[in-house]
């Protein structure tokens, strides 16, 4: 039986085991998802970001906090998430507010990050305009100078959100467009609703 004929009452590890079955398949990004946020003005923006794991039940992803989506969250932090995997033919939708993880966390992430990765995190200002390849590769330079005999601290201004979920939908895809669909929306008492949704 499918788990959309038998689903748990809460999706928590639903969205677990769909995350280890992506991963299994040995895909270059198996944990990319789009992630939408949106400015004062209500204008919308996506781009991709990594799954890195959850804190308690919320989603954790790590970039820079003054680039534009960061900018974007602090102003208005609710944000869509978006999984799709071709293989399974799967997709999970998941809306929710983003809050800083704690620094901590952000620290031991970065720390795990490879060397060369903390250092680009140094010298990109990410989103900002620069005027060619060279100045990127002399901000790095530099960087790599300066960390020459230490290890790489996190940059104040790059680490990790949690995304709190309030609805996340499982998608399934199947035969003739007819696709199984799943909804589970979180109630105000903190308990989730689930429904069966039409293709
Ligand atoms: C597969 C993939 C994974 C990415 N993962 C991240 C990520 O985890 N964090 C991040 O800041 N940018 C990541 N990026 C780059 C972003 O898509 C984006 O270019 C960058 O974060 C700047 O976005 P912004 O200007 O809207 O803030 C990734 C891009 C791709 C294609
Ligand atoms: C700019 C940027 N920052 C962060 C990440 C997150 O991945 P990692 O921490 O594994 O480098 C990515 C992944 N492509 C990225 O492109």
């Amino acid at each position: 039986m499918s788990t959309f004929d038998n689903p748990p009452s809460a999706p928590i590890e639903w969205l677990q085991t769909w995350l280890d079955e992506a991963t299994k398949l040995s895909l270059n990004e198996p944990m990319a998802m789009n992630l939408a946020t949106a400015d004062e003005q209500n204008r919308l923006s996506s781009r991709i970001v990594l799954f890195k794991g959850f804190k308690h039940e919320d989603i954790c992803f790590f970039t820079n906090y003054n680039s534009r989506k960061g900018v974007q969250l602090e102003k208005c932090p609710t944000a869509a998430l978006c999984f799709w995997w071709d293989e399974l033919m799967r997709q999970i939708r998941i809306e929710g507010v983003c809050h800083k993880l704690p620094n901590e966390d952000s620290d031991a992430y970065f720390a795990s990050r490879a060397r060369g990765s903390q250092l680009g995190a140094w010298a990109s200002q990410q989103s900002q305009a620069v005027d060619s390849r060279q100045t990127l590769e002399a901000a790095y330079a530099e960087q790599e100078q300066r960390f020459a005999q230490a290890d790489v601290s996190r940059p104040p201004h790059w680490g990790g959100y949690h995304l709190s979920i309030s609805r996340i939908e499982f998608w399934q895809g199947r035969d003739h467009r007819f696709h199984d669909r799943m909804v589970y929306i979180r109630q105000a008492d903190k308990q989730w609703q689930h429904q069966r949704l039409q293709p």
